[in-house]
């Protein structure tokens, strides 16, 4: 019998008002992400709904994108591509500028961080407004990629990211707002 108690493993996202900018309501993973089970359970719920979808890559955004992707990809038996913020990358690189909730950005990727046909797995902690997820799409699309899906760890509903995204690719969300 397993007599581990069920934790409430959300509880431990924290709402930060404020930050970055005022108005802004951030979602701090960093204690759920701190806690050696919630660790595990992230892992295992954003895992889940793609074991046996034959995932060959997953593509983690930076910053936080890279912490929850890099966790995954062994656990998926796939390997990494990091989609950086600009200037980070060593090697020839493709680029795609964005906007969310707080600001602008431009993402990018090595121009063959991808084999063509390899189907890639885009993860990331948060979907909001939905400009980086999409951006980094569109690179992992120009690289040739087949994109398999998307998964976040939390979607925050009201700022209407999923209605941007092609319902026709699969976008999972293990916590929503
Ligand atoms: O759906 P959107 O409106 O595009 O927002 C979601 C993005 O915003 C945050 O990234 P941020 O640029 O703050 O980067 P970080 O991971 O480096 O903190 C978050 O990690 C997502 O990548
Ligand atoms: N409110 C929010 N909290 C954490 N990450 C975010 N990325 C975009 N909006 C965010």
């Amino acid at each position: 019998m397993n007599d581990t108690p069920l934790r409430d493993f959300p509880a431990l996202i924290r709402d930060v008002p404020d930050f970055p900018k005022p108005g802004v309501r951030f979602k701090d993973i960093t204690p759920l992400l701190a806690d050696p089970a919630g660790f595990g359970w992230v892992v295992g719920t954003m895992a889940g709904p793609w074991l046996g979808r034959g995932v060959d890559c997953v593509a983690g955004i930076e910053a936080r994108g890279f912490i929850l992707g890099a966790a995954l990809a062994p656990a998926l038996g796939a390997g990494f591509v990091p989609v950086r913020k600009p200037g980070k990358l060593p090697a020839k690189v493709i680029a795609q500028e964005y906007a969310l909730e707080y600001g602008s950005d431009r993402l990018e990727i090595h121009a063959d961080a991808v084999k063509p046909g390899s189907r890639v797995l885009l993860v990331d902690d948060v979907l909001a407004t939905g400009g980086t997820l999409l951006a980094a799409r569109a690179l992992l699309e120009r690289a040739g990629a087949v994109l398999v899906g998307a998964t976040v760890l939390v979607e925050l509903e009201a700022l209407g990211g999923r209605a941007r995204w092609d319902a026709a690719t699969p976008l999972e969300a293990s916590l929503h707002y």
